[in-house]
């Protein structure tokens, strides 16, 4: 079974307009509402392509039952621990440019993390477990390690993708994958990242640490794959980029499920790049269809090493 977890999710309240004006008065042409964070984010793609996960996390109030519903409509199932407070909603703007305004995360008590590591460690070897997006800040580091501790106990892939010092701490835990985008690469570095050539750089040092799977996304130039025997570089996918929000998630979700069907490494890879741009292409998240499609047009350069 696929997991994902989500411990601070959001309804996206995505905003379209001509243009936006900062302290003046804006009215949006159109407005959608999605269920979002990005572990639901994952959920929602794997579930584009048939491959059934159970959402966890915390939620709370009438944004918390909204994605809890919108969810079950989409047939994702769901194991919410539920909060006192209501999850909160980032607000997207699709102006002429894209400005987001993302909520704070929620106050997680002890006990609540006790419940999480609970379905955890109920988890079977070979399952997988999605830890994705911002954790709250009563979160400790000693948590998020018992989190890698009780998966590598029970053979559980663990995939990351987090930021700042949960990501700085998970790190020395060895996950399984790993998708940080050349921000996320660079703060743990405390670099700023500006070339392919520094994310390589960067991204081996990931590798040699033990991790098996890194892909380092670079928004509108592509990504990187790194592992221990390949370094793989894609070209960016041209296309009308209408919302690139959730397009990380995309990624991560096409490549776990292109190694649950045991594809390639590099076309996994492929495949996920696609995902990442048909996400930017659209209003939502991806579809399969569109995914399918951009893959042939993903140009990959395989190297065995770079330096
Ligand atoms: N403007 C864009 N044009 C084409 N593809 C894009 C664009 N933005 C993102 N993508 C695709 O989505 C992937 C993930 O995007 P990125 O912004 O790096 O991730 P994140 O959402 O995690 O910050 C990229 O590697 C790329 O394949
Ligand atoms: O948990 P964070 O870092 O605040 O991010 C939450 C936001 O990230 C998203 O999951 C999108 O993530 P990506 O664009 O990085 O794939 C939104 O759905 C959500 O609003």
């Amino acid at each position: 079974m696929i997991y994902t977890c989500t411990m601070a999710p959001s309804v996206d309240y995505t905003t379209y307009l001509a243009s936006f004006q900062v302290g003046g008065l804006n009215r949006a042409n159109a407005v959608n509402y999605y269920p979002g964070g990005k572990g639901i984010n994952v959920s929602r793609v794997l579930q584009q392509f048939n491959i059934p996960s159970t959402a966890l996390g915390f939620v709370g109030g009438f944004t918390g039952k909204f994605i809890t519903q919108k969810l079950q409509e989409e047939g994702i199932k769901t194991d919410f621990i539920q909060t006192k407070e209501t999850t909160r909603i980032n607000v997207k703007v699709k102006a002429e440019e894209a400005t987001e305004l993302n909520g704070p995360t929620p106050f997680i008590s002890e006990k609540q993390q006790r419940e999480l590591l609970k379905k955890i460690s109920q988890f079977n070897k070979h399952d997988w477990l999605i830890l994705a997006g911002s954790i709250p800040s009563t979160i400790s580091s000693a948590f998020l390690e018992e989190i890698a501790k009780t998966c590598k106990q029970l053979g559980v892939r663990l995939v990351v993708d987090t930021s700042g010092q949960p990501l700085r701490q998970l790190m020395t835990t060895t996950p399984y994958f790993v998708k940080p985008n050349e921000h996320e690469l660079g703060d743990l570095f405390n670099k700023k990242i500006t070339s392919v050539d520094e994310a390589i750089y960067f991204g081996k040092q990931l590798v040699e640490n033990g991790i098996q799977h890194v892909i380092v996304s670079l928004g509108a130039k592509g990504a990187i794959y790194l592992t221990d025997d390949c370094i793989a570089v894609a070209d960016p996918v041209q296309g009308e980029v209408i919302n690139t929000v959730g397009a990380g998630d995309s990624m991560v979700a096409a490549f776990i499920e292109q190694m649950t069907a045991e594809a390639s490494k590099v076309d996994a890879f492929r495949y996920a790049v696609a995902a990442g741009s048909a996400t930017a292409f659209s209003n939502d998240l991806c579809d399969r269809q569109l995914v399918e499609k951009l893959a042939q047009d993903v140009s990959v350069h395989i190297y065995t090493d770079r330096k």
